[in-house]
């Protein structure tokens, strides 16, 4: 391994767990412009005051409002976008691993819908931003979701293993796919595939303790990251939530644990502590 990707790995997970809390703000061109997410210096702002490894942002968002939290916070390079309105089985490439290295990120993240026969050219631009990430040291993270058009189940193991497997087998270092609703089940899709894995938030509701349930139980089958995005900065104290997520991470809490740091977090900064 090049030593510049092992550089950037080493930013990016967490020195105690080994794992990667990062929090995702590439929303808008996927789903709208989205209750919360309006103001993105303030997202940002927040966000990374819970602390997490990384946030995943566009090119765009990147040169406007990240450099303020350099050093402090990895970031990841979003290299592609698709829309749930106006196409839903296919990722439009728009950003290459060159300018992932020129805005100073620590890995690049391209997006990857399998299941259908949308995915042909899709397998092509991940294999080729592969070959790309590894000559440049820079580590390759893929949020790859079985929502092809002929999925019938996207949250199924099979169709998630399927999902991650197939980012293993092109050489991704991290996959975030999709929660398959239980330890259980969550279990096959990670014992199926060689790289880490990591999950993505998804529509979960409002409930922070299912969230967090979630949470543990990948982590207690071996789960390596999150990305997790609009859970968290939809909800009244983002940072107290990244706290909360990160006790679970990389101190071993347990819900209820965690769920107290939630509590003692977000009064600390309610009484401005
Ligand atoms: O990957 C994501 C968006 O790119 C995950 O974010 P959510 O937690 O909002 O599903």
């Amino acid at each position: 391994m090049f030593v510049g990707k092992q550089i950037r790995l080493s930013r990016l997970l967490n020195r105690k767990s080994g794992r990667m809390l990062g929090i995702t703000v590439d929303h808008p061109i996927t789903r709208g412009v989205l209750p919360g997410i309006e103001d993105i210096s303030s997202v940002l702002d927040r966000v990374v005051d819970g602390g997490p490894e990384a946030v995943t942002m566009h090119k765009g968002i990147a040169e406007k409002v990240f450099p303020p939290h350099a050093g402090k916070v990895s970031m990841i390079f979003k290299a592609s976008a698709y829309s749930t309105q106006y196409h839903p089985h296919e990722e439009a490439i728009v950003a290459e691993v060159d300018e992932a290295v020129r805005y100073g990120a620590d890995a690049i993240s391209v997006g990857m819908i399998v299941g259908g026969p949308e995915q042909t050219t899709q397998l092509t631009n991940l294999g080729r931003l592969s070959r790309e990430a590894a000559l440049a040291g820079m580590p390759l993270i893929a949020h790859i979701y079985p929502k092809g058009s002929m999925i019938k189940d996207p949250s199924s193991a099979d169709a998630v293993a399927y999902a991650a497997r197939a980012g293993a087998e092109l050489g991704v270092d991290l996959i975030k796919t999709l929660w398959t609703g239980s330890g259980e089940s969550f279990r096959k899709v990670v014992e199926a595939c060689p790289s880490r894995v990591a999950l993505a938030g998804g529509d979960m509701g409002d409930n922070l303790e299912d969230y967090l349930r979630m949470t543990r139980e990948a982590l207690d089958v071996g789960l390596a990251g999150v990305t997790y995005g609009r859970f968290v900065w939809q909800h009244e104290d983002t940072a107290a939530v990244i706290r909360a997520i990160a006790s679970l991470m990389h101190d071993e809490a347990t819900v209820s644990e965690a769920l107290d740091i939630y509590e003692e977090q977000a009064a600390r900064r309610r009484e401005g502590r």
